[in-house]
């Protein structure tokens, strides 16, 4: 269980700290490191973005964050600004919401769950429902829906949990082109709202700069942190307004030069192990 502090310890502290965490797993040849030693602090409303090579250990780093896993050493503490609200939410790449919830029980799952009254249920479902152009689709099953909007029930789900962090890994990777645009400009808007802690993670140099406020850039196995850097663009953003601004294509050609030699010392690891 991640360590939560009292409200009186917030104004001092992050919302989240990362210190000296490890993970390691067993397997046949031994002991496999996934993190190593990894320490930062993420601010209270940071949009934090964590991009890696494949393998790099950015789901177990999110799947330690959203207490699915434990760290073999070090720690990961979440500072609570509200006790009684859920530590966190996670949304996943492809299908994650429940196939035999209509839309809107799947976006009031975790509301009811804690047993919130059934107005605020509604006020809070059918704003979040809205705000992801979903209200005409509520009363429809996933089966029905399309890749797009299955992911947008995701996001309408768990913001409407109100957690304390968001948690996201590669929640737009199997979407077309179009559609991974509308949700990018969606998400930069529903976050405008209350600017929620977000930990995001994606393999697109793009998507990174688009959202985030900070982007991590992890090392190849075993997972380190190579660089942090402040994405400097105000807020809000379009995001076609954005990607025209010459200093855009700069901040994505730094982002690649850090992990350019990542990917290709990722590769050569597969390529041995294989
Ligand atoms: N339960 C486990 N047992 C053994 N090894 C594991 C386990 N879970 C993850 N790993 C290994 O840890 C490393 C990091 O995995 P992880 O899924 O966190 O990487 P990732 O950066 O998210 O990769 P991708 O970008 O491909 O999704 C990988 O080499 C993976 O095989």
């Amino acid at each position: 269980m991640n360590q939560i502090k009292a409200h009186k310890d917030i104004l001092a502290t992050p919302k989240i700290r990362i210190a000296n965490l490890t993970k390691q797993f067993p397997t046949a040849d031994g002991l496999f490191t996934a993190i190593d030693n990894i320490s930062i602090d993420i601010a209270a409303g940071t949009f934090f973005v964590i991009v890696g090579p494949s393998g790099c250990g950015k789901t177990t780093l999110l799947r330690i964050l959203g207490d699915l896993e434990t760290p073999s050493s070090g720690s990961v503490e979440v500072y609570a600004e509200h006790p009684g609200k859920p530590g966190n939410s996670m949304v996943f790449q492809g299908d994650s919401i429940f196939p035999w919830m209509t839309v809107w029980e799947n976006a009031a799952y975790g509301l009811k769950l804690r047993g919130v009254p059934d107005a605020q249920v509604r006020e809070t479902v059918g704003h979040y429902l809205d705000k992801t152009g979903l209200t005409k689709f509520a009363k429809r099953y996933p089966y029905q829906l399309s890749g797009g909007m299955k992911q947008r029930v995701s996001i309408a789900r768990a913001f409407a949990n109100d957690p304390e962090i968001l948690l996201m890994d590669e929640p737009f990777s199997a979407l077309d082109e179009q559609n991974k645009t509308l949700l990018q400009e969606e998400i930069l808007r529903i976050w405008e709202e209350d600017k929620k802690t977000v930990v995001f993670i994606t393999h697109s140099v793009d998507e990174a700069v688009t959202l985030g406020d900070q982007i991590m850039v992890m090392s190849a196995h075993p997972g380190k942190v190579k660089a942090v850097i402040d994405v400097p663009f105000e807020r809000p953003r379009e995001v076609f307004e954005l990607r025209s601004l010459p200093a855009y294509g700069e901040m994505v050609f730094q982002i690649w030069g850090y992990l350019r030699d990542e990917v290709q010392q990722a590769k050569a690891q597969e390529e041995a192990r294989t």
